[in-house]
């Protein structure tokens, strides 16, 4: 019975799970929705992170100015050009572990500071993301604004996916990505409507002119620099610290940055950076950025993608239906087993096996007709645990069949092969975002591959598998060593 399978595809970022509800459909069985675009590419191009090297040295001066940096001279790091845009050169041989900068709070940019500006009370209401977006513009806009220094070093753009142009976006065609993507974009554009007609048309004095690419200019800054973990109402802009650039080659899992207090007899609290391992002096010093994050997040967070093959992974989002007749006890069960509501996200990270929670979830899923048994209320506490091992050849070949079917669907929405790809890449000479675009498609497919191949050769166990009535007879002592079923012949 298939009527209480359903499979789709969607993004696995955090970010959209707490603030943006998904815009692909979850409603028919065996449900697989990939937004796809019609748009075919002609060109992809890169923005150019032009920061002159005048603002870069004013914003320094401003920084030790204004007492950040204590002594300019001996400073163990300053802000130079690099390739990521700008970064944080080491000014001497710097150990590994060693705290290279402490930016006390008076210098961050977070809700708290948007309070206590001259727009706090008309921003009140807003989430502290929107808030912080709203100042950044006004000071912006505002020649003499006490940030000026900082504001005029920060991107016109970045290359996270929201910024990429129809053409650029079709490079990514049929990935978990786009769909990301224009969630994002859609998200981002609803926001600024609203907080256009509630704030920024009725207070013209205080915002003269904002327009929907000035907020995604903001959003944009927001998402590629402010630290992960300090998001919400922790939101934090730090001046400085912000240019600290990722490299794949930091593998260290300690985070590199800490919230201190400033010293008993201070109320400051200081961000405290750290270098993950020593640096010489002209290098420029990296860090890890969020070692959660899959490489779709780093793209439309950062605009890159990470050469590690862990931080790609496809995200299943299965589901039990609305109408399936036992939806309450299912629910149920999953609930007990971490899984909480009517869909489940596992993600699948290239050269990994599946989530272990995958396959029981999908027995759960598809359990019905003679297997539903299983789902009466004697069962709940070992159900999971039969959920583990196979039910029945019927229950393990739909859930074959529907993921293999998932696969093939989702793998005939993309425009190019995967040795199209590699072709591509090994000719290089890419430009970022097609670096970004090629590193996206190339691994979503793959893991969709290897979950074909994985499902594939379970389908060709089929038979031999053993399942929960042979196992609950054995269990019983009910069958002999051959496997045969012993009978008592009635005396
Ligand atoms: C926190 S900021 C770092 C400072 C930034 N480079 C700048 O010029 O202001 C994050 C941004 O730096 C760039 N970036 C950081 N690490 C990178 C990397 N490994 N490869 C490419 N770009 C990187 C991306 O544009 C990203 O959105």
């Amino acid at each position: 019975m298939a009527s209480s399978l359903f499979f789709s595809v969607s993004s696995s970022s955090p970010f959209l799970s707490s603030t943006i509800k998904p815009h692909f459909s979850q409603t028919t069985k065996h449900n697989l929705y990939l937004k796809t675009s019609p748009f075919t590419v002609k060109s992809i191009s890169s923005p150019a992170t032009n920061t002159p090297l005048p603002s870069v040295d004013n914003f320094w001066d401003w920084i030790c100015n204004q007492g950040v940096i204590s002594n300019k001279s001996s400073a163990g790091i300053k802000p130079g050009i690099v390739p990521e845009g700008l970064g944080l050169i080491a000014q001497r041989d710097i150990s590994r572990n060693e705290v290279i900068l402490e930016i006390p709070n008076k210098f961050w940019i977070n809700p708290d500071l948007v309070a206590s500006s001259e727009i706090g009370k008309f921003v009140g209401g807003l989430k502290p993301w929107v808030s912080v977006a709203l100042f950044l513009l006004r000071e912006k806009a505002n020649k003499d604004s006490k940030w000026a220094s900082y504001l005029q070093i920060l991107p016109e753009k970045t290359d996270s996916t929201i910024f990429w142009s129809e053409e650029e976006l079709s490079e990514i065609q049929g990935t978990q990505l786009l769909s990301t993507t224009l969630g994002v974009k859609e998200y981002v554009h609803r926001e600024f409507l609203n907080v256009e007609r509630e704030v920024i048309l009725p207070n013209k004095h205080l915002f003269p002119s904002i327009t929907s690419d000035d907020f995604f200019w903001a959003f944009g800054i927001l998402r590629s620099r402010a630290f992960s973990r300090l998001r919400g109402q922790d939101l934090v802009l730090v001046p400085l610290a912000d240019l600290i650039n990722h490299s794949s080659s930091i593998t260290t899992e300690n985070v590199a940055w800490e919230i201190k207090g400033g010293g008993i007899f201070s109320r400051d609290v200081l961000f405290s950076l750290r270098t993950p391992v020593s640096v010489k002096s002209g290098e420029q010093i990296y860090i890890q950025y969020d070692a959660g994050k899959s490489n779709a997040e780093l793209a439309l967070d950062y605009g890159f993608v990470d050469s590690r093959p862990d931080r790609n992974a496809y995200t299943l989002t299965l589901g039990i239906s609305d109408s399936d007749p036992f939806l309450g006890d299912k629910l149920d069960i999953a609930e007990s087993n971490g899984l909480v509501g009517e869909t489940a996200y596992f993600d699948i990270v290239l050269g990994q096996p599946l989530p272990p929670a995958m396959l029981p979830y999908l027995r759960l899923v598809a359990l019905g007709g003679q297997d539903a048994f299983l789902l009466e209320s004697v069962f709940r506490n070992a159900v999971w645990g039969h959920l583990e091992l196979p039910i029945s050849p019927t229950n393990e070949e739909l859930i074959c069949r529907v993921l293999r079917e998932t696969c093939k669907t989702a793998l005939s929405k993309y425009a190019t092969t995967i040795e199209e790809d590699e072709k591509l890449l090994e000719g290089g000479n890419l430009s970022p975002r097609l670096a970004v675009a090629l590193g996206i498609r190339l691994a979503e497919k793959k893991i969709l591959q290897q979950i074909d191949e994985v499902i594939r050769n379970r389908e060709l166990e089929l038979d031999e598998l053993e399942y929960y009535q042979e196992r609950r007879l054995k269990d019983l002592g009910l069958v002999g060593d051959q496997e045969d079923i012993i009978f008592w012949e009635p005396k």
